[in-house]
């Protein structure tokens, strides 16, 4: 295993930090940590990085115990929302700095590896430009470059994207991915989007309140979410009760059928192109229903609709595996 997080437990105070936290990480997984804002995500990453320390619990990388070491010694890099590059220094000389500080290279050497990685990350040709005349998403790219420059084990980002508007967000996320596999890097990455935790991670730690809630693959995390709150966090979901018992299910796994005397009546519609959203309602319940393509944009708000529910997440208050209070 690469990365050993065991019962690490960082309180700021009784109600703050990060509570008998647990993870393994694999050589090259992209793994990330989501959550809403004060989870303890940064929290997490700071204990990786060295930047504080546990109060209990350690941190092993290849088998070393590093729960002590300073984060210079520690054989891992960060990258940060904020970028954090050296403005009076050119793009070349910001990732030379990184290959000099920890790989202790040459100057000579230094430089020609900095080239390499400005131009893995698309920048050849700026080698020479001022980090101030950069756009946001190039910057993140010489910090990514940066990073990637000092070969660590482990590469940590804390909301890398999240300066950047919704276009470059996007495609700095494809790109980001695209060099995780083929250069190989681990990556532990922080944000609360989920969209960009199920489209980039191998894994996804859930995080509430300082607790590790559910680990898993996107897929398990969509379809098997471990509790209300996770089935809440990551898409939609919505309550409902049958035959006596409160289920939860995804918008996109109700059916509707045109019915004059169906149970349900469409309250409201919202024509997205690919997708239509629909806001049923019945006596007692509204329900949100995601229905696909030109067949299933054809109800009118009034229609009464019967519905059936193609998969179900589980039950709530059951205290099973599903929907641990
Ligand atoms: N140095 C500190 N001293 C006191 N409290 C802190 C400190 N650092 C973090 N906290 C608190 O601990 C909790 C977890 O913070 P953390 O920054 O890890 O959350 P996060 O999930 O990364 O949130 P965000 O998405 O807002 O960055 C928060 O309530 C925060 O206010």
């Amino acid at each position: 295993m690469l990365l050993e997080l065991k019962g690490i437990t960082k309180l700021f105070d009784k109600d703050n930090g990060v509570r008998d936290f647990n993870l393994t990480v694999a050589e090259g997984e992209f793994i990330t940590l989501l959550g809403p804002s004060g989870c303890g995500k940064t929290t997490t990453l700071n204990l990786i990085g060295g930047f504080l320390q546990p109060d209990r619990g350690g941190i092993w990388i290849e088998g070393r115990d590093i729960t002590h070491l300073p984060p210079e010694k520690r054989p891992v890099s960060t990258v940060f929302q904020s970028y954090a590059l050296f403005p009076h220094l050119n793009v070349l000389e910001n990732v030379a700095y990184g290959i000099r500080f920890y790989r202790k290279e040459k100057k000579k050497q230094a430089l020609s590896l900095a080239r390499e990685y400005i131009n893995i990350v698309r920048l050849g040709g700026y080698e020479k430009s001022k980090i101030g005349n950069l756009s946001g998403g190039q910057q993140q790219r010489v910090a990514l470059a940066r990073a990637m420059a000092t070969n660590p084990r482990i590469m940590l980002l804390d909301e890398p994207l999240s300066n950047l508007d919704a276009s470059l967000r996007h495609s700095l996320r494809e790109e980001l991915k695209s060099l995780q596999r083929q250069l190989g890097i681990t990556m532990i990455f922080v944000t609360h989007d989920q969209s960009e935790a199920l489209s980039l991670s191998d894994r996804i730690v859930v995080m509430d309140k300082g607790y590790a809630i559910q680990i898993g693959t996107p897929r398990e995390i969509y379809f098997y979410p471990i509790s209300d709150y996770v089935a809440g966090f990551i898409g939609k979901s919505n309550i409902l009760t049958r035959a006596g018992e409160t289920i939860m299910v995804r918008p996109e796994d109700i059916k509707m059928a045109k019915n004059a005397q169906g149970d349900y009546t469409i309250s409201s519609i919202t024509f997205m192109g690919q997708h239509t959203e629909y806001i049923i309602s019945a006596e007692d319940t509204t329900l949100e229903v995601v229905a696909l393509g030109k067949e299933n944009s054809k109800f009118m708000q009034g229609d009464r609709v019967n519905v059936t529910i193609t998969h179900q997440l589980g039950q709530t208050g059951q205290g099973d595996r599903f929907f641990v209070p």
